[in-house]
């Protein structure tokens, strides 16, 4: 049997992203005369649920929110993003070390994230990590992104596993969503800017640290 294909999410998993997509947001937020709207530690949660829902929290601090403005402001914020991608954005410590012990198994390795293709490849690329993944599945690679189960199971296969037999690490709701839509157990991270809500979610496995990841996919069988 093909070993168990461990899927990774980027943003609040494999990477603290929180303070360069903060930024990007408050870059939107000044261009409007808003003024920086988004605190880089109080919001970095939110920061871990997408570019969209950083530009609904912070226009909801200074009156309603207008979804045509979050569109509107929506590529904005990805070009900024993308001028300063790694200014802060640093990989959770042991998650490279975890990913080479993966690897050495003969575990298949991939990303599966909600962030743009584009923007997810040039940020592992600028954190040097890139070819340490099999594949990578952005929010825009596919037709569907996550919670779509489509998305796991895709991101397996392209990887060379078997989608049935796949653990999606992670750090959101989404995440555990979209595995359990799969048919498959997460695992997700106590650390990171979601960490704290994660064990509400009751994935199959939490990890306080990148060193107990490899035991944990063991575990599941
Ligand atoms: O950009 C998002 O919505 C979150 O990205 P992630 O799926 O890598 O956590
Ligand atoms: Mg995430």
């Amino acid at each position: 049997m093909l070993m168990r294909a461990v899927i990774f999410d980027l943003d609040g998993t494999l990477a603290e992203t929180s303070g360069d997509l903060i930024a990007a947001a408050n870059r939107c937020f000044a261009d409007l005369g808003l003024g920086a709207l988004l605190d880089p530690q109080e919001d970095a949660a939110t920061a871990m649920h997408g570019a969209r829902a950083m530009l609904r929290l912070g226009l909801s601090r200074v009156g309603e929110v207008d979804e045509a403005d979050v569109d509107r402001q929506y590529p904005r914020l990805l070009a900024y993003y993308e001028e300063e991608i790694d200014r802060h954005s640093t990989l959770f410590p042991g998650a490279m070390e975890a990913v080479a012990e993966l690897r050495r198994l003969g575990h298949p390795v991939a990303i599966c994230t909600n962030k743009p293709e584009a923007l997810a490849e040039k940020l592992l690329d600028r954190l040097g990590v890139r070819g340490d993944f099999a594949c990578l599945i952005g929010a825009d690679t596919l037709a569907m992104r996550k919670p779509d189960p489509e998305c796991l199971r895709e991101t397996v296969r392209r990887a060379g596993g078997d989608p049935a037999h796949c653990v999606l690490v992670g750090d959101t709701e989404t995440d555990r969503i979209t595995a359990r839509a799969a048919g498959v157990p997460s695992i997700l991270v106590r650390f990171g800017p979601n960490g704290h809500r994660t064990a509400d979610l009751h994935p199959e496995a939490l990890i306080g640290h990148y060193d107990e990841l490899v035991a944990a996919v063991q575990a599941l069988g």
